[in-house]
């Protein structure tokens, strides 16, 4: 599974083109996106997953997956992505919150919307998605619980970087105990109606819940 999105490889941390303006080019960036995810599906990833949020890339995507002959590679849309501060420990690791200017709310989500999340799922659905994410995952818990009543298809959450390092800093300065928040907040989103959840514990949850020590 692999993120198509440009702002790893921008010298400006944006997901797409941009103009002379420093305006992300809705459609000169999908023509990018879909060479990516052809690239990403050549080299044997199963399921592409945009975060980039340009309007229209899932059928894009999709349709050149398919004339590569990559029909059984599956979309996971980031259907609801928010512009949030939650991302800032991944922007970190890719090299990019250094770089950016401005921020990216010409095509990431209001948080102060949660209609729009309805709307932008029915979309990418409509252009082929098999799967989608919901992003942010704690503070956003209500667009999973939402989506998950209009929407009759696999919803992922995705508990970002910003939550991961604040439940580690929380622990590390002794207020909270790491295992146990850990799988509350886990627990949640599956309460939520979550059926997969995206998360750097990952590997801690399934030792924990396999019955190992952490
Ligand atoms: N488009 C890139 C991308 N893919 C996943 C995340 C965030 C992941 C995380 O914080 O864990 C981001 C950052 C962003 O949109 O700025």
């Amino acid at each position: 599974m692999a993120d198509v999105a440009l702002d790893p490889y921008t010298s400006h941390g944006q997901d797409g083109l941009v103009d002379r303006h420093g305006t992300v080019m809705n459609d000169a960036t999908i023509d990018v996106l879909i060479r990516q995810a052809v690239v990403q599906a050549n080299a044997g990833c199963d399921i592409i997953a945009p975060s980039d949020m340009m309007d229209g890339r899932v059928e894009a995507i999709r349709a050149a997956l398919d004339q590569a002959g990559h029909q059984s590679v599956q979309i996971m849309a980031y259907g609801a992505k928010y512009a949030s501060a939650y991302y800032g420990p991944f922007r970190d690791a890719v090299g990019s919150g250094g770089l950016l200017k401005g921020d990216k709310k010409t095509y990431q989500m209001d948080p102060a919307n949660s209609d729009e999340a309805l709307r932008e799922v029915a979309l990418d659905i409509a252009e082929g998605a098999d799967s989608v994410i919901i992003k942010p995952g704690m503070p956003y818990l209500d667009i999973i619980s939402r989506v998950r009543q209009s929407f009759n298809i696999p919803i992922f959450a995705y508990q970002v970087s910003g939550e991961y390092a604040m439940l580690q800093a929380a622990a590390r300065a002794g207020a909270l105990d790491l295992d146990a928040a850990m799988l509350e907040a886990l627990l949640a989103f599956r309460r939520a109606g979550a059926d997969g959840i995206i998360s750097y514990f990952a590997p801690r949850a399934a030792r924990l819940l396999n019955g190992s020590s952490a």
